[in-house]
């Protein structure tokens, strides 16, 4: 083997990897100390490019939230990648980046495991974009710009659907005629990493009781919940497209399709306006007419008038949608041992947490209040029959180690 292509699969002490995680409104970026075994959790530098879709990208770096830069609203993912490359190279002082992981939201029927990139796998990839149209171009494009600007640096692209893999096909399926399954047509579940870190971290923190019937309900701008037994993925509530399951920030979750076919042959909405309307325009934003974010939405409900109730229902909903969903995966567990909450929401929002719980009472779950304002890593009271935790998400950290596990030979 020559000397470079042990390099590319064997990080060397200083070696630094580099992650991307686009998300539907934000890209966070974490520089990993590739050199270390086993790679420490916490990065050597990240930080969250926000508002993306917006009127106003923002660019800022963890610890220096304060001098978060403007970026340019007609280009942000040009602008945000250009910042960051910018900032990467900035810390390598001598040292070098031996990857680039991706977090790429759909690997469709084809991709169950990291796949390291080229033009052939990014021309395929882009076959899925109409699956993930908030997630995938925005990856891919990140892909592209670094595959033209430096062809020899290693990119993997590290799929959100993948760890859904053990999904039992009656979960998969769709009750489409029979041939839908075979054109692809099925339930794939997306927030994989983050389910992956969960599978890892949670045995860890809890032991045993994390390999029973466990639920992960992954609260961010999109959300989703996973129902795991021994650690793998039984039953998810996103299914073939991010617009399954759960209400979120600007997007539906389940909705009758007679509604969508309404809109459309009624109300003449064109094929692009109800996709708009899906995506951008529903969920808490689309209700409340006001936020995508709980955290704008709960001071708001104590105000009279319109603005107080479209506040209150948008959140009755929202919390409605989980605690209805979070019940149909226990039927599926067959009971619950574990739920466990992530992401932004899930790990910061007390209050959206307490109104959750407070509607699985059928299940004996009770909170201790001041482990719960305090984000604490287990919030239920001792005495409660299901274990309720909090627990931050790092999907950044499992990406940057499926790449090194598949550089250096490993899948
Ligand atoms: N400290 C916080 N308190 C309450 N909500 C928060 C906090 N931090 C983030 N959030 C909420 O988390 C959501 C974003 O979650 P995140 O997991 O970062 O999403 P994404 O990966 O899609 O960008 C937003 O609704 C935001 O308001
Ligand atoms: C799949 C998905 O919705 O991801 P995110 O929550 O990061 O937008
Ligand atoms: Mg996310």
């Amino acid at each position: 083997m020559t000397a470079s292509a042990t390099a590319d699969r064997y990080p060397s002490r200083g070696d630094l990897l580099l992650v991307l995680n686009c998300g539907s409104s934000s890209i966070k970026f974490a520089l990993f100390d590739a050199g270390q075994t086993p790679l420490p959790r916490a990065p050597v530098w990240n930080g969250k490019v926000q508002g993306i879709g917006g009127d106003a990208p923002s660019y800022g770096e963890t610890g220096r939230e304060t001098e978060q830069v403007a970026l340019d609203a007609d280009q942000p993912y040009h602008a945000a990648l250009t910042r960051i490359r910018d900032g990467v190279a900035a810390r390598l002082g001598g040292r070098r980046l031996h990857a680039v992981a991706h977090r790429v939201v759909h690997g469709g029927g084809r991709y169950e495991a990291p796949v390291r990139m080229d033009a052939a796998v990014l021309a395929d990839l882009k076959g899925y974009v109409p699956l993930a149209p908030l997630h995938q171009p925005f990856a891919l494009e990140a892909i592209e710009m670094l595959l033209e600007a430096e062809p020899a640096l290693p990119q993997v692209a590290c799929f959100d659907t993948a760890f859904h893999h053990t999904l039992p096909q009656v979960e998969r399926m769709l009750p489409l005629p029979y041939d839908a399954w075979t054109r692809g047509l099925r339930r794939y579940g997306f927030h994989g990493l983050s389910y992956a870190y969960m599978a890892e971290v949670l045995p860890e923190r809890h032991g045993a009781v994390a390999r029973g019937r466990c639920i992960v309900a992954h609260l961010g701008s999109g959300a989703s919940l996973c129902a795991m037994q021994d650690l793998e993925s039984i039953a998810t509530t996103m299914g073939f497209s991010a617009l399954d399951g759960l209400m979120m920030g600007t997007r539906t979750g389940a909705l009758d399709p007679g509604a969508v076919l309404y809109l459309m042959e009624i109300e003449k909405l064109s094929l692009a306006d109800v996709g708009h309307l899906l995506y951008h325009r529903s969920g808490l934003l689309g209700v409340s007419g006001r936020s995508s974010e709980p955290r704008v939405l709960l001071p708001l409900e104590a105000e009279a008038g319109e603005t107080g109730e479209r506040a209150r229902i948008a959140l009755a909903l929202y919390v409605r949608r989980i605690v209805r969903e979070i019940g149909a995966l226990v039927a599926v567990l067959g009971g619950l041992d574990l739920l466990v909450f992530t992401a932004g929401i899930g790990e910061h929002s007390a209050e959206i947490r307490a109104r959750v719980c407070a509607g699985l009472g059928f299940l004996g779950v009770a909170l201790d209040a001041d482990a719960n304002t305090a984000d604490a890593a287990v919030i239920s009271a001792p005495a409660s029959p299901v274990l309720v935790g909090v627990e931050p998400t790092n999907e950044e950290w499992i990406a940057a180690r499926q790449t090194l596990a598949l550089l250096a030979g490993a899948h």
